[in-house]
């Protein structure tokens, strides 16, 4: 809809970027109008939703980019929403832009975090990984598909719910990483009792239905196992790369190399091994091993991949978790902090090729 746009306003309105959709406004038909008259700059401007969360900041860069067009001295924003018929339309073009996001020929890179148990600390690797790729300068994105722990949300601080745009979701963004978890749509705090086929729907839909704009990476925190949502994955994104966490123990590790062999067994390819919870440095020096020695080693070495890191034992770590504040941005510097920056240094550094990783050296 370019009906009445004024060039000159049209031209700065263009830098205008919708802060979810991450499209120009002008793109999005979001701007009907836009004229100016005899220094007025009197612009229309669409939000795609009444209770947009990013209104004010749209409405903000609107205001400033029109002040900046020669010999505007004032402006005035009238803030509308789209009728139904063109939000659907909407929809659809973004749809027919994009209709397999994470398909074969995707540029994303998918990695999926998977541990034999719970409790190694998987969603804590996930939410730090995920915040030190984004401080890198990379377009990040988490599905929290961790049905009965999903804890994404507060390991990055937010309780956002996605934004509905049509039938298409908009994903809160936290840490410069954008989210979805299966948490954001259950009702309190309930444990989530769905089956395989309301799984592999939901899972399904986090990959179709949100729009996650261009994303360089996107990481998966699955549940412990190999369960239902590890075959849903390997069906929908048999091209997934997946990294395996396990504790020093060396039951932990034998429990870990089985749900590295069911990715196999879908075709996806096994990135490596994380070891966490690895020994925790004390003030004399020495290490204390309280969750023993070896089972990273141990996984990497039965699965013939390296071991990508090793993060220790860290209360940071575990407080960054705690408060919603990832250690790695709050405190670079703690030694787990480091490990998992230096893992994200080491995958950033390397492209799959023909669906094999790239070896790394251990950390
Ligand atoms: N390196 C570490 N040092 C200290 N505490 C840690 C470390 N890694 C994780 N933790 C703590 O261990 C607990 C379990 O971590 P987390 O929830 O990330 O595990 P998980 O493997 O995702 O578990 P589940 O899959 O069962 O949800 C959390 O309290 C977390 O803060």
């Amino acid at each position: 809809m370019t009906a009445s746009l004024d060039p000159a306003l049209e031209r700065a309105l263009r830098a205008v970027i919708d802060p979810e959709i991450r499209r120009p406004l002008v793109e999005l038909d979001m701007i009907p109008s836009a004229t100016l008259d005899g220094g007025v700059a009197r612009i229309a401007l669409e939000l795609t939703v009444a209770a947009c969360p990013a209104a004010d900041r749209i409405e903000a860069d609107v205001r400033q980019a029109a002040a900046q067009v020669e010999g505007v001295e004032r402006v005035e924003v009238a803030v509308g929403v789209m009728e139904p018929a063109t939000r659907q339309a909407l929809v659809e073009r973004l749809r027919g832009s994009r209709p397999q996001q994470f398909g074969p020929g995707t540029l994303t890179r998918i990695i999926a975090i998977a541990s034999g148990k719970g409790g190694v600390g998987k969603s804590t690797v996930t939410a730090n990984l995920a915040v030190a790729l984004a401080a890198r300068g990379l377009a990040v994105g988490v599905i929290d598909a961790d049905v009965h722990g999903y804890s994404i949300p507060a390991l990055l601080g937010t309780d956002a719910r996605p934004t509905r745009v049509g039938d298409m979701m908009m994903p809160p963004e936290a840490h410069g990483v954008r989210l979805v978890s299966i948490g954001m749509f259950v009702e309190g705090n309930r444990s989530v009792s769905w089956r395989g086929p309301m799984l592999h729907r939901t899972l399904a839909q986090f990959l179709t239905d949100v729009w996650w704009g261009d994303l360089d990476v996107l990481l998966i925190d699955m549940p412990p196992g190999t369960g239902d949502v590890a075959i849903s994955l390997g069906q929908l994104l048999p091209h997934a790369e997946v990294l395996v966490v396990t504790t020093p123990q060396s039951a932990a590790a034998d429990v870990a190399e089985r749900a590295a062999e069911v990715a196999r067994q879908t075709g996806q390819s096994v990135l490596g091994v994380v070891e966490n919870m690895a020994g925790l440095p004390q003030p004399d020096g020495t290490i204390l091993e309280l969750f023993g020695s070896g089972g990273g080693d141990e996984a990497a070495r039965r699965l013939g991949v390296p071991l990508l890191a090793r993060i220790p034992l860290s209360i940071a770590l575990r407080e960054g978790g705690d408060a919603g504040a990832p250690v790695v941005a709050s405190t670079p510097a703690d030694p787990a902090a480091s490990a998992v920056i230096r893992l994200a240094e080491a995958l950033r550094g390397t492209r799959p090729i023909a669906g094999r990783s790239l070896p790394l050296a251990p950390a």
